[in-house]
């Protein structure tokens, strides 16, 4: 398998999904959003650090003016378990009240990140709040979450690139894999 320049072959199991699958999905998607959105102001906030990738990429799909804001939350720290408890590291800049606001996502896995962001955001009474993943586990959720947008469904595996980290290496890949289990000292 070639994976790329960055020396990272040996870490890898399988590459899920290819730049040019991301790149396709992205482009269907920003069709999408820009539809539900014609004619609105819409601001997308992003993830970080995650959704970095997806924000970058998909903003540049879509044809709808779009002003940009950033949230960091951070539930994982360094492992592949979801710690359950949301941490707020940086907040939005902006007031979105009446504010028609996308949130953008890397990753839906136990939905316990997103069901929290959806509640906090939610509470500032935004005109409408809806959610766009590049990628969502399906087997792994633990509670049932409303996603206007999916990229992909994949199987309940921890994956690494294009944003995804796993103790915050492996974000540069341009694709989404599998680790080796070794990575994890399997
Ligand atoms: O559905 P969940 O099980 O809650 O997992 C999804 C969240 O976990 C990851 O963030 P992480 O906490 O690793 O922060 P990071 O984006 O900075 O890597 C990912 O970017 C999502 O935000
Ligand atoms: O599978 C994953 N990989 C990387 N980060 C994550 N955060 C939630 N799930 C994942
Ligand atoms: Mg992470």
């Amino acid at each position: 398998m070639r994976v790329d320049a960055k020396d990272m072959g040996a870490d890898l199991k399988q590459v899920l999904i290819t730049k040019e699958e991301i790149d396709a999905k992205l482009v269907e998607l920003a069709a999408k959003i820009d539809a539900e959105y014609a004619g609105k102001d819409l601001l997308i906030v992003g993830v970080l650090k995650g959704a970095v990738m997806v924000m970058a990429d998909l903003a540049r799909a879509l044809s709808t003016p779009v002003t940009m804001d950033w949230m960091a939350v951070s539930s994982y720290g360094a492992g592949t378990q979801s710690s359950g408890v949301v941490r707020i590291l940086k907040d939005l800049d902006t007031d979105i009240k009446g504010k028609h606001v996308l949130i953008v996502e890397d990753i839906i896995d136990s939905g316990l990140t997103l069901s929290w962001l959806i509640n906090n955001l939610g509470s500032r009474e935004p005109a409408s709040l809806k959610v766009c993943t590049l990628l969502r586990k399906p087997d792994a959720a633990k509670v049932a979450i409303d996603v206007e947008w999916v990229g992909f469904d994949i199987p309940n595996e921890f994956v690494v690139g294009y944003g995804l980290d796993y103790a915050e290496k492996y974000r540069n890949l341009p694709f989404v894999g599998t680790l080796a289990p070794h990575v994890y000292g399997g």
